[in-house]
């Protein structure tokens, strides 16, 4: 690894590249992505902050070998002018000063606090060494007070900020703020209940001091003054008070973590259908990028992560600050001499945990990434398995996948050897604490300064606390993972929409279905031109076939077509008008798609067919079965057309696929089709009866056949033959072009077996 820039993977116009520096750091890996995205030749850069991934699209025709050397050198430049703005010195420019903040400048903020902190600490020292007893005790409590809050502080303004630097919804905001979301009621009913919980907890704490008190000393003191005065009679009314306090604790102990739980789902389910609503109007570009799993680990785990964080750790964390809210008064109040001992590891434990949650940042967006990449093959390799056991590479898969597993548990030891010594620092401190306390508290009462009787109950209360704080690393743990999780959601949900320039709409049965292309030109991001110049016009109510050399850009015209992509230059019309006047839903509404590789749903027969027009009438889909030469195979099968066809319709035959495809489109009844490749894996005897069958669907339509079976596209109107880089090398009827005795004469030649004799 160079300067913490190494390639993952190089292919013509598009490298990926891992860099440390950008990982944890939105900033620089914005500076980064500026900076290369303004390199003539790069087409688009994407650096992301929570892998350390850069994904650098270029134009091909550039060596690998030059946008190589150009990462390295950005990289260089931008870790040395992140070092540079990490050392005090001379401002740094406008330009790579991040803009200003509202109100105090961001910069003040730090001498601010320092500044504060000098102040309040001088304060303490003077107060301690030369104030009363009650007022050094106060200021002794007091300093673990500001302490902690300066701790927490840091951490929620850090937070906030990380988020503003961010892309998307909610940037700016806390992101646990972000995440509760439309939920508010239901946190505070939940906080409402733990925190009188919490109370009635306490109350139970102190009523089983007091009995003590009774069993050891004859009497409690606080009974005695409420008119209790015989030892068995208090023990009876602390008998009383335990059973309700119990009682008290259990009710609301279920009723606060059932809302818990409720939060949790509510906010999982939120986030979940949220995201996915978003994926789904996503622009076909911005996925082809991701990984189908990476998409769906985030739509599952991530967004799992930030339910499960409100169902348990957030209550873990408003139990720990309703007790000190509790006990920090109550100390201060009847022990203070012992306050500041019992409360000490406060700041320490919280220092701490944020500093584990600085290291670990890294460390946990890492694993991530990891599983993600883990996750994704673990499906690939189990989606190919037929390509796998033909291959006999069974072993060979298994190692990749011990590999990438091996990765994975790798950098999860690292954080857990990190996450376990945390958890036991922390436990080490609290036990620490617990023992000062009975220490001190045990002198003060030898000593005569405090009263045994105000000790005792005391005496549990904290230990309640420390158990709990023990759990603090935990929680910031679970913290930690929420914000990873969140982040991956957040850029997930920042990748921009399809959204309309024009507001036209079609009228379905208007649509005559002229399509012109314009002087298209259009290129895949860093690759050339796969249209280039194009110009054609295919008629309404006709059959235009494209045919052609593998790679010529036929797909992509039908791509063009149904605004999956845009052209780079030139005009797609649609009877006379822009399409990118139009709303894409209006546009595809009116174009059905029976793409080269259909997507089945895991259903029924029927259910696929009707997929798009779910209200057509059982007699329509047997119809339109039939008009795809699907109705006998279906009819045959046990179950008709209720017969379940697996993932991807797994249970049938790639040509039985491809006419429940094209039987779904038929249904559709769109007054354009285009068929790419859709009945390239049927025989030509069934080719032909669909063909026939699809003479009379075409009658009034405008359909679009993209084939290499040139029998296919025998009978069409207008054939059109494609040569590499998207240009039309001939034009004609299947007579004219054999007359030709051009490219498309010397294809069928071959593929009618003339050459071969
Ligand atoms: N998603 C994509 N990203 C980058 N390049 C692509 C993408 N899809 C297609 N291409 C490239 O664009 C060019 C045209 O591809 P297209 O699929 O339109 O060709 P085609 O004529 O339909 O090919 P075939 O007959 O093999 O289906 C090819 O060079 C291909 O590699």
């Amino acid at each position: 690894m160079e300067r913490g820039a190494s390639p993952r993977s190089v292919t013509p116009g598009r490298q990926r590249w891992d860099v440390e520096l950008v990982r944890g750091r939105p900033r620089a890996a914005e500076t980064l992505a500026a900076a290369l995205g303004r390199v003539p030749g790069i087409t688009d850069v994407q650096a992301n902050p929570v892998t350390g991934g850069v994904l650098v699209r270029h134009d091909a025709r550039m060596p690998a070998t030059d946008i190589g050397r150009m990462v390295r050198t950005a990289v260089a430049l931008v870790a040395a002018g992140t070092a540079r703005a990490a050392r005090p010195g001379p401002p740094r420019t406008p330009a790579a000063s991040p803009p200003p903040r509202t109100g105090r400048g961001r910069s003040a903020r730090p001498v601010l606090a320092v500044g504060g902190g000098i102040g309040c600490a001088v304060a303490v020292g003077v107060a301690l060494a030369k104030g009363s007893a009650p007022s050094r005790q106060l200021a002794a409590v007091g300093a673990v007070v500001a302490a902690t809050a300066l701790v927490l502080r840091r951490d929620w303004r850090r937070a906030v900020d990380t988020s503003r630097d961010a892309v998307g919804p909610g940037a700016g905001r806390h992101p646990l703020v972000e995440i509760v979301g439309p939920h508010r009621r239901r946190l505070y009913r939940a906080a409402a209940l733990s925190i009188a919980c919490q109370a009635a907890e306490m109350a139970l704490g102190t009523f089983l001091g007091w009995t003590g008190l009774v069993l050891i000393k004859g009497e409690a003191a606080p009974l005695a003054r409420l008119g209790l005065t015989a030892a068995g009679a208090q023990l009876c009314g602390l008998a009383g008070l335990v059973a309700a306090a119990c009682a008290a604790v259990a009710g609301l102990s279920y009723a606060s973590n059932l809302q818990w739980r409720r939060l949790g789902q509510d906010i999982e389910h939120d986030w979940r259908s949220r995201t996915y609503r978003h994926v789904q109007h996503l622009a076909p570009r911005h996925l082809e990028g991701e990984r189908t799993s990476r998409v769906a680990g985030t739509l599952t785990n991530d967004v799992g992560q930030l339910g499960a964080f409100f169902a348990g750790p957030a209550n873990d964390v408003l139990q720990l600050a309703t007790s000190l809210l509790i006990l920090v008064p109550a100390f201060l109040l009847l022990a203070p001499q012992i306050a500041w001992i019992a409360f000490l590891p406060i700041p320490v434990i919280a220092w701490l945990s944020l500093r584990h949650q600085d290291k670990s940042a890294a460390g946990y967006a890492r694993t991530g990434e990891r599983r993600a990449r883990l996750g994704s093959q673990v499906i690939n390799s189990l989606e190919a398995g037929a390509t796998v056991k033909s291959f006999c590479t069974e072993d060979f898969e298994a190692a990749r996948i011990d590999d990438l597993s091996e990765a994975a548990q790798a950098s999860s030891r690292h954080s857990d050897r990190d996450t376990t010594r945390h958890a036991e620092t922390v436990r080490a401190c609290t036990t620490a604490s617990m023992a000062g306390t009975l220490l001190v508290g045990g002198r003060a009462v030898l000593g005569g300064t405090l009263r045994f009787e105000v000790f005792s109950p005391l005496i549990g209360l904290p230990q309640m606390l420390l158990m709990r704080m023990s759990r603090l690393g935990g929680i910031a743990d679970q913290y930690q993972r929420t914000l990873a999780c969140y982040d991956r959601v957040r850029r997930l949900r920042a990748l921009p929409v399809e959204t309309d320039a024009g507001d036209g709409t079609l009228d379905l049965p208007d649509v005559r279905g002229e399509i012109v292309l314009d002087r298209v030109t259009f290129a895949y991001p860093g690759r050339p031109a796969a249209l280039e110049d194009l110009s054609l016009t295919i008629p309404a109510g006709r059959v235009t076939a494209l045919v052609g050399a593998t790679g010529s850009g036929k797909t992509s015209i039908a791509k063009l077509l149904m605004r999956f992509q845009d052209a780079d230059s030139g005009r797609v019309l649609l009877d006379g008008r822009d399409i990118r006047d139009l709303r894409r839903r209006s546009l595809r509404h009116a174009i059905g798609f029976v793409a080269q590789d259909p997507f089945l749903f895991d259903g029924t027969i029927a259910d696929n067919i009707r997929y798009g027009r779910f209200d057509a009438s059982d007699e329509a889909v047997v119809r339109a079965a039939a008009m795809a030469e699907a109705h006998t195979f279906v009819a045959a099968l046990p179950d008709g057309y209720d017969t379940l066809i697996g993932e991807r319709g797994a249970s049938l035959s790639g040509g039985q696929r491809q006419r429940i495809a094209l039987a779904r489109t038929i249904l559709r009844d769109s007054p354009v089709v285009i068929l790419d490749e859709a009945t390239s894996a049927v025989d030509n005897e069934t080719e032909a009866a669909i063909q026939r069958a699809l003479r009379s669907f075409a009658a009034d339509r405008t359909m679009i056949v993209i084939a290499h079976r040139l029998s296919t596209v025998r009978q069409a109107d207008r054939i059109y033959v494609m040569d590499k880089g998207g240009i039309v090398a001939e034009q004609g009827t299947h007579d004219e072009l054999l007359a030709r005795h051009g490219h498309y004469a010397s294809l069928w030649q071959i593929q009618a077996g003339a050459l071969a004799v």
